[in-house]
């Protein structure tokens, strides 16, 4: 049975974490008493089915059930998780939590707070020691980041629970090891902020220089490396300290006064905001979500492919998620059924069906999965013996469409002391899609020849 998430508060973060959750297969319920709510995150939920299934590459778990609950009661209900993303005010918020735990009193209560402190979260609180921060990213269905922000008040093994379950949908928990106000990420984020105020209220640049000045240069470099990693490589040979020399006096040139925050006056918002207006306003807010979900998906699929800052989290998290078959019986006349696939968006071209290079790919992965069966896997490649692919034959056989879930399966047609001869199936239930007929050579990887495998393949190869 699915497990249950409850979300209170639909809005921008509210319907992300809901999105998130639905799609890692739990189901939610979500409280927000705005009538536009269901409207707003079926708009969301719209944009994230298009994006996160586009950075796996393993089945995604059925969808879990969404419902819309009339009280909060009802929402928080039997949940194994809730997620508070109610607006950012601490009286709401505590009236909030006096609700849920009314309710359920034991449960796991995230907040999504951008600012206050989980001892400010936990006063007068029934449980403290359930309730702590778990702030995500816009947008959360994408973005893999949660600061999880424990008090002393907390149960530390409860926080370890909550941790895992946000790993198990993909996030990355990063544990804040001592309250502060506005936790990390949006300490930085405010200091940037306040420093484009200035530079907007002084005339020194508009909305749209600045965003250039920051996409065309350091944030791409942050995306991947971050502050410290990235001055480490601009520090030279020397790396760090050599930088901190260089560049460390100029924190007491004049460049500090830009501390201070400018007053909030009607005034600079209407002048930030017509900037931003002139900038962007041609594109509607879902449009512009909907561009930064793709570039967003471009970089993490580069990072996934480089093993990489949030790269590693989604290839960790697909490797959680792997279907493993069970062991076929070897002596078993019948194709082996070794891998598990589903037909993903970045699989599909303008034709609107299965690209051919994915044909090649779902082989890939089924004869992967068999070599890995056979005890070639990643273990015996780190010896130095791999199997190569000399040729492959594919047969088109018919058309796959988006989320259409593949097995791949496998028969040995021959097998001598270097070769290996399969006939791959990748069938759609009892469709078939494609055919490929597969000749591969075992290889001495530092000798570059082909070499005799040892003797305990003999156990599945032999035909
Ligand atoms: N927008 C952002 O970029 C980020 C916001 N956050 C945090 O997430 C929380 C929510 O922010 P947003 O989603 O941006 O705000 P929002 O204004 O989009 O959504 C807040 C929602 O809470 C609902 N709400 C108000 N009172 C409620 C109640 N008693 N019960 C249930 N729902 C109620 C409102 O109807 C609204 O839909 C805040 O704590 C904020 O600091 C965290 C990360 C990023
Ligand atoms: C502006 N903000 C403080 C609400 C931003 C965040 O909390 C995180 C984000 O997604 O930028």
């Amino acid at each position: 049975m699915a497990r249950k998430a409850a979300i209170i508060g639909g809005g921008v973060i509210g319907g992300g974490w809901a999105a998130r959750f639905l799609l890692s297969g739990w189901d939610v319920a979500v409280f927000d008493p705005d009538p536009e709510a269901p409207r707003k995150i079926g708009e969301v939920l719209a944009n994230a089915r298009a994006a996160l299934p586009a950075l796996a590459d393993v089945p995604m778990p059925a969808e879990g059930h969404l419902t819309f609950a009339e009280t909060l009661t009802d929402a928080v209900q039997g949940a194994d998780y809730i997620q508070e993303s109610v607006s950012e005010r601490l009286d709401l918020k505590h009236r909030v939590f006096a609700q849920i735990q009314q309710a359920a009193p034991d449960a796991l209560l995230g907040s999504s707070t951008s600012g206050f402190k989980p001892s400010e979260l936990q006063e007068n609180s029934a449980n403290p020691a359930v309730i702590f921060v778990a702030h995500p990213f816009n947008p959360v269905y994408l973005l893999p980041l949660a600061e999880i922000v424990p008090s002393p008040k907390n149960d530390p093994q409860r926080i370890e629970e909550a941790k895992e379950i946000l790993r198990e949908i993909g996030m990355f928990p990063l544990h804040i090891r001592k309250e502060i106000d506005a936790h990390i990420a949006d300490r930085f984020l405010e200091a940037v902020w306040r420093e484009a105020l200035w530079l907007v209220k002084d005339g020194v640049a508009t909305t749209e220089e600045i965003d250039e000045a920051i996409r065309m240069g350091f944030g791409l470099r942050w995306g991947q490396m971050g502050l410290f990693e990235t001055y480490r490589v601009a520090g030279g040979e020397a790396g760090m300290k050599h930088f901190m020399a260089q560049f460390g006096p100029c924190l007491s040139w004049p460049w500090t006064k830009l501390m201070d925050v400018p007053e909030f006056t009607d005034e600079l918002v209407d002048l930030i905001a017509g900037q931003s207006d002139a900038q962007s306003g041609h594109h509607t807010i879902r449009e512009l979500e909907r561009i930064r979900d793709r570039n967003l998906i471009g970089f993490l699929r580069v990072l996934k492919d480089s093993n990489w800052g949030a790269g590693k989290v989604l290839l960790e998290h697909d490797a959680r998620r792997r279907v493993t078959a069970p062991d076929p019986t070897p002596d078993s006349a019948a194709p082996l059924v070794l891998a598990h696939m589903q037909v993903l968006p970045g699989w599909i071209d303008y034709n609107g069906h299965m690209t051919e290079s994915r044909y090649l790919f779902a082989s890939s992965e089924t004869c992967d999965a068999f070599l890995r069966h056979i005890g070639a896997g990643m273990d015996y490649v780190a010896g130095g013996f791999s199997y190569y692919t000399a040729e492959s034959h594919i047969m088109h056989a018919g058309e796959a469409k988006l989320g259409d879930r593949l097995t791949g399966s496998v028969q040995v047609l021959a097998a001598d002391d270097k070769r290996l001869h399969l006939f791959i199936r990748i069938e759609r239930g009892e469709t078939l899609v494609a055919s490929i007929e597969q000749m591969l050579l075992h290889v001495d990887m530092a000798a570059g020849n082909p070499a005799r495998p040892g003797p305990r393949f003999w156990r599945v190869c032999v035909p």
